[in-house]
């Protein structure tokens, strides 16, 4: 069964919101191939370095969802070309950066979901800062490794196991 982000609102309308999670939308833009993800969440915090970002996606995806909290800056580009073909050669399903992205055409290409704020063409300085699988606040929402993410064109969903 392939239920939408919209599919499981409807479902979920009268869930505890903190079980249920959907997150404010409208900001996010879809970067990469694949118009939609859905898996397991693991989680990196770093603020304009993405020593941990890249750390993740040259290990094994296994199908999982990298929710990177990037602090919303558009300074400093935490994916790129690279990284991304990286995290899809490695079973990641996709990536949700709350922050930027840069190589737009390269990410494109690559057969994985990828979800920014925006892009902008500087890349960070790898200075080994940034947190592995920790608890996220993005936009009001918590996510938590090992809670599961629904994105799609409409939005993004969150729930504490797969729906
Ligand atoms: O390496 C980086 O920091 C980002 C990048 O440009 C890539 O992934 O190709």
């Amino acid at each position: 069964m392939n239920l939408s982000t919209c599919d499981l609102c409807d479902l979920h309308k009268g869930d505890d919101p903190g079980v249920f999670r959907v997150m404010p939308g409208s900001r996010w833009r879809s970067y990469g191939g694949a118009p939609g993800m859905a898996g397991l969440i693991s989680t990196v915090r770093c603020l304009e370095d993405n020593t941990q970002v890249k750390a993740a996606v040259e290990g094994p995806g296994q199908g999982r969802v990298l929710v990177v909290d990037g602090g919303m800056s558009l300074r400093r580009a935490l994916l790129g070309g690279n990284l991304a073909a990286a995290a899809a050669r490695n079973a990641w399903a996709g990536l949700l950066i709350h922050g930027a992205v840069r190589d737009l055409a390269e990410l494109r290409a690559q057969p994985i979901a990828i979800w920014a704020l925006g892009h902008v063409p500087l890349p960070t300085e790898r200075l080994g800062q940034g947190l592995r699988d920790v608890p996220l606040l993005i936009d009001g929402t918590a996510i938590r490794p090992g809670e599961w993410l629904l994105a799609d064109e409409d939005g993004l969903v969150v729930h504490p196991t797969p729906l």
